[in-house]
């Protein structure tokens, strides 16, 4: 099983592309403006999309690859993609996004009994099987509803999990749930710097004090994948959380990296 970065910035600018992951070749966690870096077959290959939460800078490419993708799909008889989230955000995207002034309707597109797109609700907690590939919804604590993902490495890999926090703050139900099961690999966001603690604060995000105080409750010693940094913090969060007192192994996400479970 392999996760490939796609995009990991808090924001876009040169080179900076927002989050989004491609499990092996069919499974998109998150839309974000990286998706637009893949190929078309690559694309017209996506058979279900996890979406951490509604923030444009999660979802925006879930609609523009709708379009992309919807000819290519259609002739192959390609089933419609599945799309899959919290019923908080579904109704975001349907009542904000496919609503036929932002974009056409996708859910009912090229014609309502065959969609490219199909809409399906999760709970924190869930476990989705996608394949052979298992996947539990995590809580996220942020400013609407949102979640992360772990994603079980399965038998080959000794059952330990990817996991990947989605926009949070501090979240104390996320290190109960990790508790109880082996994490190879943690991304977690660092939006911002210390000197941005306030903003951080009521966006509902991590800066390198609270990362550090958050990882206190990650047991064993993980490697530790910073994501989400906005474009013009980088230096300065990775600068501060170089110098954090931690066991576990910091490094910063890179779009293009690839993580092999
Ligand atoms: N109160 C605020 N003041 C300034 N910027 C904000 C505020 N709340 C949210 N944001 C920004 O809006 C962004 C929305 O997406 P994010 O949560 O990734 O990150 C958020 C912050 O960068």
């Amino acid at each position: 099983m392999n996760i490939r970065v796609l995009g990991c910035s808090g924001a876009i600018s040169a080179g900076f592309k927002t989050t989004a992951f491609l499990l092996d070749d069919d499974v998109l966690i998150d839309a974000g403006t990286g998706v637009g870096d893949l190929p078309l077959a690559a694309l017209a290959r996506i058979d279900h999309i996890l979406v951490s939460h509604s923030h444009l800078d999660h979802i925006l490419s879930i609609p523009l690859l709708a379009d992309a993708v919807l000819r290519l799909r259609a002739a192959a008889k390609r089933p419609p993609i599945q799309v899959h989230a919290l019923p908080q955000t579904l109704a975001a995207l349907r009542q904000h996004i496919f609503n036929g002034v932002i974009w056409p309707d996708f859910t009912r597109l090229p014609n309502a009994a065959h969609p490219v797109l199909s809409l399906h609700p999760f709970n924190i907690g869930d476990r989705l099987q996608l394949g052979e590939r298992q996947i539990e919804v995590l809580s996220a604590a942020h400013t609407v509803p949102a979640v992360g993902f772990a994603v079980d490495a399965g038998p080959a890999g000794g059952h330990t999990h990817w996991v990947f926090t989605g926009d949070t703050g501090p979240n104390p139900a996320l290190w109960q749930r990790l508790a109880e099961i082996k994490v190879s690999h943690l991304v977690i966001e660092t939006a911002f710097s210390d000197e941005e603690h306030e903003l951080a604060a009521v966006s509902q995000h991590l800066c390198p004090a609270a990362l550090a105080q958050e990882l206190t409750h990650l047991q064993g010693e993980v490697q530790v994948h910073i994501t989400h940094i906005k474009p013009g913090e980088i230096d300065a969060v990775m600068t501060e959380i170089s110098a954090l007192d931690t066991r576990h192994r910091l490094s910063a996400l890179q779009a293009g990296q690839v993580m092999v479970l």
